[in-house]
């Protein structure tokens, strides 16, 4: 076992225009754990995890993952290096299933009659089946379209289109912000079934409890700069407030 981290991000910098959207932020992210990213608005969160992510490129430091350095021009290319990110908007097609939606863009094929190319829908069926109960995540009908789902089941199945194309990385933003509290809590416990996984994830969110709830350190910004870290462990509520707002 290396003690290298999962993903190092070292001393990036970001500048939109005049605008200095990141300076010198460093992140580790070890596999298994959970690292909330925290900040007031326009501290940097979204601008840190698009550059880690390949929305954006650094205009300065470097990020590695697994010891090496990577630069990636798209994050399609990332998502080829195991790093994906679960937006809010979760990108699902609502009119489409969960194997549907997994296999979203990237549709498998096979053949009917040996030559006629069709959708592989038999693998489309395993993978959902195989990926949710990878989750421990159960839904009554696994070929309902997604749109019939709750907010919490919605969340879980770009969770397992993450899992299925094996994400070793997973960045999400704000991922209980719309849900209910019984909801919140379902998501807050498929992270952490993620981090058993030996995934690292990295989650912006703006709410301190769920934080405290499944996180294992946070990493506080501030007007593009580094406010502090901390290991949840060993702080409170009060003292992520002070570094949020600073002074
Ligand atoms: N594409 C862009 N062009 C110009 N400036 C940008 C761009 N993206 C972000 N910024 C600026 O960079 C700074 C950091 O923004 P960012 O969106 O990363 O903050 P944030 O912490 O995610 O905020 P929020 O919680 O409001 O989403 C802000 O001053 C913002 O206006």
């Amino acid at each position: 076992m290396s003690n290298q981290p999962l993903l190092d991000v070292r001393d990036v910098s970001k500048h939109f225009g005049g605008v200095t959207a990141l300076n010198g932020v460093s992140l580790q992210l070890n596999a298994g754990e959970v690292v909330a990213l925290a900040g007031d608005n326009g501290a940097g969160k979204s601008t840190l995890i698009k550059t880690i992510s390949g929305v954006y490129q650094a205009d300065g430091g470097e990020i590695r993952l697994k010891g090496e350095v990577v630069k990636f021009a798209t994050p399609e290319a990332a998502r080829g290096h195991g790093i994906e990110t679960i937006y809010q908007d979760l990108a699902l097609a609502d009119n489409l299933s969960i194997g549907a939606n997994i296999f979203l863009g990237r549709e498998p094929m096979t053949k009917a009659f040996g030559f006629l190319p069709v959708l592989d829908r038999k693998k489309m069926a395993k993978a959902a089946q195989e990926t949710m109960a990878q989750l421990d995540f159960h839904v009554t009908r696994l070929d309902a379209p997604v749109g019939n789902f709750s907010g919490g089941q919605r969340q879980a199945v770009a969770i397992g289109r993450a899992v299925y194309w094996n994400a070793q990385v997973l960045i999400m933003d704000e991922p209980t912000a719309a849900l209910g509290v019984p909801e919140q809590r379902k998501v807050v416990s498929l992270i952490q079934t993620l981090k058993a996984q030996g995934r690292g994830i990295i989650f912006i969110s703006h709410n301190l409890q769920d934080i405290f709830a499944v996180s294992d350190r946070i990493v506080v910004l501030r007007r593009g700069t580094l406010a502090g870290e901390r290991k949840i462990a060993e702080t409170n509520h009060d003292e992520i407030v002070k570094l949020m707002v600073g002074g």
